[in-house]
């Protein structure tokens, strides 16, 4: 696989804390990530890891704290972050190569193209289905190949290796390790390992 190698940066937040529903959720948050570096975001169910992933990606605001990115020609955050979410938010009633190429359109920064990134996902095949068609780790991997038709340094992964088996879960550590090899920088929320090596743990909540 190709990547293209990412221009220096640093995403740093500081003092975050997140009310939601009128309710304190986490306080005093901060963090840094450069090129090359990781990290497993863990916490309880209910901790806010899905919350402080929203907040870097510009869809939710901190009660308090900052976020900001250096380098990368002073892009906004959310213009320089990658999502695959809880909900995978793909179309249904088009193919999963048609999701793709909708992602890639959509974000910019073009990288492989559809059927080179479901065959590196392990779904050659797949590209002319109907993603409603497919089971729920099929799904999962057309979420994750659109990390790889637009070509954006930050990874933000809610629960990434949720609905993989076995062999999708190492092929999946092995993108995330080709990713920050290319400088690339990922903040993962996981309940469980990320087979990365150098990720590093940020815990929120008790
Ligand atoms: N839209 C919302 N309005 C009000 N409260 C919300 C909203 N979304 C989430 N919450 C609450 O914010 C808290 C944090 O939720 P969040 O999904 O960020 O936790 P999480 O650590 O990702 O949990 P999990 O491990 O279960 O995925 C929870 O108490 C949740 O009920």
């Amino acid at each position: 696989m190709t990547q293209i190698p990412f221009q220096r940066f640093a995403l740093t937040a500081e003092g975050l804390a997140c009310r939601r529903g009128g309710r304190a959720v986490f306080g005093d948050v901060s963090f840094h990530l450069e090129n090359g570096t990781a990290i497993a975001l863990t916490g309880r169910n209910g901790a806010g890891k899905s919350s402080l992933i929203a907040m870097v990606c510009g869809r939710l605001r901190p009660e308090a704290g900052v976020i900001k990115l250096e380098g990368q020609g002073d892009l906004p955050p959310a213009e320089a972050v990658h999502l695959v979410g809880h909900r995978d938010g793909l179309k249904t009633a088009l193919t999963a190569a048609e999701n793709l190429r909708f992602a890639q359109d959509l974000l910019g920064q073009p990288g492989l193209d559809p059927a080179e990134a479901l065959a590196t996902v392990g779904l050659p095949h797949a590209g002319s289905l109907p993603v409603g068609y497919l089971s729920a780790g099929q799904r999962r991997r057309v979420a994750l190949a659109r990390l790889l038709v637009a070509s954006r340094p930050i990874w933000l992964l809610d629960e990434p290796m949720a609905a993989l088996d076995i062999g999708s879960q190492a092929m999946l550590s092995q993108l995330m390790q080709a990713h920050l090899a290319a400088g690339g920088a990922i903040l993962a929320a996981t309940h469980g390992p990320l087979g990365l090596d150098g990720a590093r743990e940020l815990r929120i909540g008790p």
